[in-house]
């Protein structure tokens, strides 16, 4: 059994970013990483732009200006100034070639026709210049740079409409188990409602993978193999839930040892997800995530989903971890590392009741996971632990 550290090392060092990019529509690139450096097709501001709304002036060494004119945004309009002139601009208007500088209105006193400035005017005040935040040809954002809403406004203020970004990885969720009967059905005595394949699902559309189909298989060899063959050969990852224990019907290992994948590693000593198995078939990847509903979606946060951020392109795909005052007791029962469901508030963090791989209560109030290494076996209050915040 190898410790959370090597689990965690194998995993990165056998997760590659994938070599696929594809353009996608600017609007629907959110959460996607740059595959390409984006240059500007435009400088941007495209011209001599007005910060304020005031007047632009024909010289600074004057007080008193005669306006000869106006130009608001949009306007294509280009006026001469000459000393002692000034005309009445607005935001965002273009600045006339001969303006020297924009002064906001509240600092000038009008009169009719003419303006007087209640102080002097610096030289190219309140005036952005063209290509001030970039030139037309320089990168706008490069190359591993995640898309967030910041960044679709900016490539959108650039009059770009496509970008290439890294493919996200297409996903498969198996769900093992005879006893498994789908939500809304009565369940005869032995059944239980299958409920990882959604949870799931859920977790990865709100990490934004959302090109995932889910199957079920009862407790049979021959049916197992068939799924798992058809869904390593036609998805990037495949996330098995259940049947990778020691049982007699647990048939995930044995079925994908027959299909020639790469057992990169099995049995992590942790709790929960004890059971955990990492493999890897040319390039397509496979987690068996033990079938207790907690240990599933704990093995999900801490492996599944930063592999994901990494073939999906993403610098910072690894876990995050803060030190932070637990405000709670807890003594750890055996030797295995412990991830434990946990509440964040105020920079504390309560380790939650109810803590059994079988329980999900604890971890639908949870925001946060207690790492608790191997070496730790009681955590006092106040004293300090390691927490990753969920996604
Ligand atoms: N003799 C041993 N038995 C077990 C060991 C062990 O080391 N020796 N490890 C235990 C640990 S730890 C875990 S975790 C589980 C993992 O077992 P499997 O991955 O084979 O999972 P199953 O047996 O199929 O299911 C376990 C449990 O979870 C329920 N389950 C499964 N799938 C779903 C689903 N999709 N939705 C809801 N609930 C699900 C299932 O009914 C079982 O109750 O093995 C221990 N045993
Ligand atoms: O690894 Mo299991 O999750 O302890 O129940």
């Amino acid at each position: 059994m190898i410790s959370v550290q090597q689990a965690l090392q194998f995993t990165k060092n056998h997760t590659k970013t994938t070599p696929k990019t594809i353009p996608l529509p600017l609007s629907e690139s959110l959460g996607f990483i740059i595959a390409k450096d984006i240059t500007s097709p435009i400088s941007m501001p495209p011209f001599r732009q007005s910060a304020m709304d005031g007047y632009a002036l024909g010289s600074i060494d004057d007080m008193t200006f005669k306006l000869i004119g106006e130009v608001k945004a949009g306007d294509e309009k280009e006026i001469l100034l000459h000393k002692g002139e000034a005309i009445r601009i607005f935001t965002g208007a273009p600045v006339p070639k001969t303006a020297k500088a924009v002064i906001m209105q509240e600092k000038v006193t009008v009169s009719n026709i003419t303006i007087t400035l209640q102080e002097t005017a610096r030289l190219h005040s309140n005036i952005r210049p063209a290509g001030e935040q970039i030139e037309k040809g320089d990168i706008a954002l490069s190359k591993g740079t995640e898309i967030t809403p910041a960044g679709i406004g900016y490539l959108a203020s650039l009059g770009i409409t496509t970008i290439t970004v890294y493919q996200k990885p297409t996903i498969a969720i198996i769900a093992t188990g005879n006893e498994l009967v789908p939500p809304g059905q009565t369940l005869a005595h032995g059944q239980i409602y299958e409920s990882n394949s959604v949870m799931l699902a859920a977790t990865l559309a709100k990490s934004g993978f959302t090109d995932i189909v889910t199957h079920k298989v009862a407790d049979d060899y021959e049916a197992t193999r068939q799924l798992l063959d058809q869904m390593i050969n036609t998805h990037d990852v495949v996330l098995i839930s259940g049947g990778i224990s020691v049982g007699d019907y647990d048939f995930v290992g044995k079925a994908l040892g027959a299909l020639n994948v790469k057992e990169v590693f099995y049995k992590v000593k942790q709790k929960p997800g004890k059971p955990l198995y990492f493999a890897k078939k040319e390039d397509k990847t496979i987690f068996a995530l033990p079938g207790n509903p907690a240990s599933s979606l704990s093995c999900f946060y801490i492996y599944v989903l930063p592999s994901l951020l990494k073939i999906s392109g993403y610098r910072n795909y690894e876990l995050s971890w803060r030190t932070v005052i637990s405000d709670s007791e807890y003594t750890k029962k055996g030797q295995r590392a412990e991830f434990l469901k946990a509440h964040m508030e105020n920079e504390k963090v309560t380790i939650l009741d109810g803590q059994a791989s079988s329980m999900l209560r604890s971890f639908a109030l949870a925001n946060a996971i207690v790492y608790l290494p191997e070496d730790i076996s009681k955590v006092h209050v106040g004293d300090t632990v390691q927490v990753i915040n969920l996604p």
